[in-house]
């Protein structure tokens, strides 16, 4: 018998269940030096995210690095930490319950990170246990770089290399130029500008860096960082012609020459240039973290306001709330389109 022989309405018949698992980059499991250092430890001897030659770097980040960042790390932690543990865990959790709540029976969400806990192999392990034979994999990152989108990937690549029976799997693309992306952030920005107690000249749009040798290299991190910035200042043209945007890269780390200008820097020298009221925004980073809520928020604003501006605000990231949710939606059912 041949399927033409099947009535037409015949229904596909779907054996098992469909997972998200949602990804993001990690965070200490308490905001201690040592834990802070277990931390370091694992996600700086990743080779996506420090291309140096082993031999070379593990001395340098044993003896060197690990000896000393953690405590300075953990007092920036401390800072941020919150009831809920590390903002990045605590918001990267939040969003996967929201997700969860949006899809109902359709999908099982869990959530993972890239370093340290939940570790992304218990986690597609968890999705397996509760039935999951198609999983889409959605690093968070809204800009691809190797150092992030690929890394998570590795680790989903050595979770499948452990396992004979392996699920169906689908990863979620960078989606830095999508167009609800883009007004998801403009809306969000827009929104929370309008709440502040003064008019910002100028708002920066804030980054994180990454070495400058991996943009010759060919990594489209940088390409799409400033794309992202394009298409959210076209937008803010139209709502806020008067609103200058200027888009700038924090974050450096180590002695390389990271991607310019520096955030830092920018703040400072728009300062003593005689801006005095900005609004600093990081559309790189789908949940706040450290970055965003001590760099940025704490350490930016006491630049800034030291180098003579008047009035400082850090916008939240979209994080967990109705347009992150909703951004979240839509790009995972795009992906997760003939699977529900
Ligand atoms: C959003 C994209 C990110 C890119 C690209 C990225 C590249 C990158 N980062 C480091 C070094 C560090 N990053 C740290 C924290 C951190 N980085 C990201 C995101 C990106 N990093 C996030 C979301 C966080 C916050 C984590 C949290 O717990 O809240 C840190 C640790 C903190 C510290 O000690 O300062 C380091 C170190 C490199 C070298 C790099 C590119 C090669
Ligand atoms: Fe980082
Ligand atoms: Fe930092």
């Amino acid at each position: 018998m041949t399927a033409s022989h099947l009535p037409a309405e015949h229904p596909v018949v779907r054996t098992g269940k469909v997972g998200v698992l949602l990804v993001n980059l990690g965070t200490p499991d308490a905001p201690d030096a040592k834990s802070v250092k277990r931390y370091l430890g694992e996600f700086l001897s990743d080779k996506r995210v420090v291309e140096i030659p082993s031999l070379v770097w593990q001395p340098i980040l044993r003896g060197f690095i690990l000896t000393t960042r953690p405590k300075k790390s953990a007092h920036a932690y401390q800072q941020v930490w919150s009831d809920e543990g590390s903002p990045l865990a605590a918001i990267t959790a939040a969003q996967a319950r929201g997700l969860q709540a949006r899809l109902g029976d359709a999908a099982i969400v869990r959530h993972a990170m890239r370093y340290q806990s939940p570790a992304m192999g218990k986690e597609l392990d968890a999705l397996l246990e509760q039935g999951c034979e198609r999983i889409l994999v959605a690093p968070l990152y809204p800009q691809y770089s190797a150092a992030t989108t690929a890394s998570a990937l590795d680790a989903m690549a050595d979770w499948i290399k452990g396992r004979r029976r392996l699920p169906a799997l689908r990863t979620l693309p960078p989606y830095h130029d999508d167009p609800a992306a883009i007004a998801a952030l403009h809306a969000d920005l827009a929104r929370q500008i309008g709440a502040l107690a003064f008019a910002p000249e100028l708002l920066l749009l804030s980054f994180h860096g990454m070495p400058e040798r991996t943009l010759h290299r060919g990594d489209p991190y940088h390409c799409h960082c400033r794309k992202t910035a394009r298409l959210i200042g076209e937008r803010f043209a139209q709502t806020h012609p008067d609103l200058r945007i200027v888009t700038s890269f924090q974050s450096r780390f180590g002695r390389a020459k990271w991607l310019e200008p520096a955030t830092d820097t920018v703040l400072v020298e728009e300062a003593r240039n005689g801006t005095k009221r900005v609004a600093i925004a990081a559309p790189g980073f789908s949940a706040d973290c450290l970055e965003t809520l001590e760099e940025l928020a704490i350490r930016g604003r006491d630049d800034f306001l030291a180098a003579g501006g008047s009035h400082f605000a850090a916008l939240s990231c979209l994080n967990a709330g109705e347009a992150g949710i909703d951004l979240i939606e839509s790009l995972v059912r795009r992906e997760l389109s003939g699977w529900i």
